[in-house]
């Protein structure tokens, strides 16, 4: 057994020590909840009537009490190519449950947004917050008391952290998070990168531009590039939260319906009424967050999950900040290259060996917590495997590959791609941010620029079109953050700004507002705060004000002389118009707390 590495244990000491009061006052709510909350015999008859009048073949079953009632929290809708699976796993579910003695009920359904499509459309303003209305949708769900454990069904961006958050708050019932799986690999995404930029470039037509799109998003399952939803499943892996190696076994194939069934049947077999009881609030601990962000690190994950992680985190009582995440990135070595941070997509990281490989190879190097309490096996090297059907269809895991099956894809620490995790903590007078340079050829970790300012993506490429950034130039995009517009992706600025890098300009992105998990390539310092609405330093910055953003020394600044840095008048926010659904999220703007803290207007009013 390979001792922990000493820097690791430290931090992990730290988050252990800052946590402390919130984690023991947590773990005595979700005892107080599994002794005295709102459980299936504590239902009136009345209640439990209306629970199971519809149930069918399972009535008489959920009436008696005697088995486990599974609730299903499904994502599911037929516009995200990655839950559109879901749509027939309920019935598979209850047909799989009963194989055990058990029941199983949709408890409810939780909207899924497609970051895809609202991608640069003014419903991606609604991106970040739809995380916190899936929290409480599912808290919706599971607010009836009628199971006793649950199968969350959600892949996509928002919807696992929040679907994480509600499980957090009934972490006294066992949960297993149930995944789909990714599509087959389609066209590459780096060919889909390069007519995107002829598109920018206006060298081909939008005819062509959509052929290309179409032949990457070609069919079910979650999108190829290792962006956020991808993300999600590997920290659902690194948390032993899944059926071990269940995250990407496309959808679609016996395999990955084995591995549905064998979630369904374990589930009933971590219950409170038997030998090994495995509440969710106590899987996830301290030593599992960090594994999450400790898989990110190594496998270049999404910088969205700077803001999730955070929030996962309290809803466990747990704190967690991106010092924390950058003392970590200086000793998780990067071990994969999957797109946007190299060519290959995940079907290619799976085939290489996967998250079993970067499991194994990281607790052989003391930078994993492998004594997590997972809801399979007993420990979470038992999660370095690949997931196999013997001759008879019946689900098996062999051990993950001694040897990576692909060395431009998938390295052992030993020969790791970067010795670090490529994601950094920035400060300096423009605030406080993330850098992620996994995705940044090193040249560029540092860029010194005059600024062009913006208070609106579209403004950035009218001005690109208009040849005005044909420059080393700073990008600042401002009055991005939670609290001004609800934080949306500026994914849509990648291909301009890649034309520029490209024409060979020092360029860079600075912005209180977020990228996605698929950005890459440009640096782009984020999540900046205090935020331009709050009076925030990017509500100072001019046009031509230098800036130097060092991903080296980490550090984000107005380095030109401003004497009158301190006094000068902070821009006005832009107006915020109806429209899309944005005034609704109002509320939650108002409220929300800052991206380092997770975002949420949610858990902040509630004390969390
Ligand atoms: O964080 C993420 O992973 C993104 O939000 C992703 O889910 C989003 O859908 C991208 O926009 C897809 O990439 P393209 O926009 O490049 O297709
Ligand atoms: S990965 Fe992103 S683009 Fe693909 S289905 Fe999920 S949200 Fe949509």
């Amino acid at each position: 057994m390979t001792s922990l590495h000493p820097e690791l244990e430290r931090i992990t000491q730290r988050i252990i020590e800052r946590s402390r009061p919130g984690r023991q006052a947590y773990l005595d709510f979700i005892a107080r909840e599994r002794d005295k909350g709102v459980h299936r015999p504590t239902l009136s008859c009345g209640n439990l009537a209306h629970g199971f009048a519809a149930s069918g073949e399972d009535k008489a079953a959920i009436r008696s009490g005697k088995a486990m009632n599974i609730g299903i929290v499904t994502a599911y809708n037929d516009m995200l190519s990655a839950h559109q699976p879901y749509g027939r796993y309920p019935e598979q579910i209850k047909i799989f449950a009963r194989e055990v003695g058990a029941t199983a009920q949709v408890a409810g359904g939780v909207p899924a947004m497609c970051d895809g499509v609202t991608q640069g459309q003014l419903g991606m303003e609604l991106s970040l917050f739809s995380r916190d209305t899936i929290a409480l949708s599912s808290a919706v769900a599971m607010s009836h008391g009628m199971f006793e454990g649950a199968l969350v069904l959600g892949i996509c961006d928002k919807i696992v952290p929040g679907q994480f958050i509600a499980a957090a708050r009934f972490g006294h019932i066992p949960t297993i998070f149930v995944p789909a799986g990714p599509m087959p690999s389609g066209l590459a995404n780096k060919e889909k990168q390069r007519v995107r930029q002829l598109y920018a470039e206006g060298k081909v037509g939008r005819e062509e531009l959509l052929e290309a799109e179409a032949a990457s998003y070609h069919g079910a399952g979650t999108c190829t590039f290792y962006g956020t939803a991808n993300s999600n499943q590997m920290m659902m892996e690194m948390m032993g939260l899944h059926v071990p190696a269940s995250a990407f076994i496309n959808p679609g194939t016996k395999l990955r319906q084995e591995l549905t069934r064998a979630a369904t049947h374990r589930v009933t077999q971590i219950g409170w009424d038997g030998e090994d009881y495995r509440p969710f609030g106590h899987c996830v601990d301290e030593k599992a967050i960090i594994n999450a962000c400790i898989g990110l690190l190594a496998t270049g994950g999404s910088t969205n999950h700077a803001i999730h992680l955070p929030a996962m985190a309290r809803a466990a009582g747990i704190h967690i900040d991106w010092q924390d995440l950058s003392e970590l990135s200086a000793i998780i070595p990067l071990l994969a290259r999957v797109y946007p941070n190299g060519s290959g997509d995940v079907n290619h990281f799976h085939a290489a060996g996967g998250i079993g490989f970067v499991i194994r190879e990281l607790a052989g190097a003391g930078l994993l917590h492998t004594d997590i309490l997972t809801v399979s096996g007993q420990s979470l090297l038992d999660y370095a495997v690949e997931p196999v059907l013997d001759e008879a269809d019946a689900l098996g895991f062999v051990p993950s590959p001694e040897r990576t099956r692909d060395e431009a894809m998938l390295r052992p620490v030993a020969e790791a791609f970067q010795p670090d995790g490529g994601m950094r903590l920035v400060e300096g007078n423009l605030g406080r941010g993330i850098v992620k340079t996994s995705a940044v050829d090193p040249s560029r970790w540092i860029i010194e620029a005059p600024a062009r300012v913006f208070d609106d993506q579209d403004q950035v490429l009218v001005a690109f079109k208009a040849g005005e950034l044909d420059r080393d130039v700073v990008v600042v995009v401002r009055f991005q953050g939670p609290r001004a517009n609800g934080m949306p992706e500026l994914h849509k600025l990648t291909p301009s700004l890649g034309v520029l890098q490209d024409r060979g300009f020092k360029v860079a992105l600075v912005t209180d507002g977020r990228m996605s998990g698929a950005s890459g390539k440009v640096p782009a310092a984020i999540h900046l705060w205090p935020e331009a609405c709050d009076g925030g330093p990017l509500a100072r910055i001019k046009d031509g004000d230098v800036v130097r953003l060092d991903a080296v020394a980490g550090t984000i600044s107005v380095v030109t002389d401003c004497a009158d840095w301190e006094s000068r008048p902070t821009a006005s926010q832009p107006a915020q118009p109806m429209g899309t659904g944005r005034e609704l999220f109002a509320l939650m703007r108002a409220s929300s707390d800052n991206a380092e803290a997770g975002a949420s207007a949610m858990l902040a009013m509630a004390g969390l």
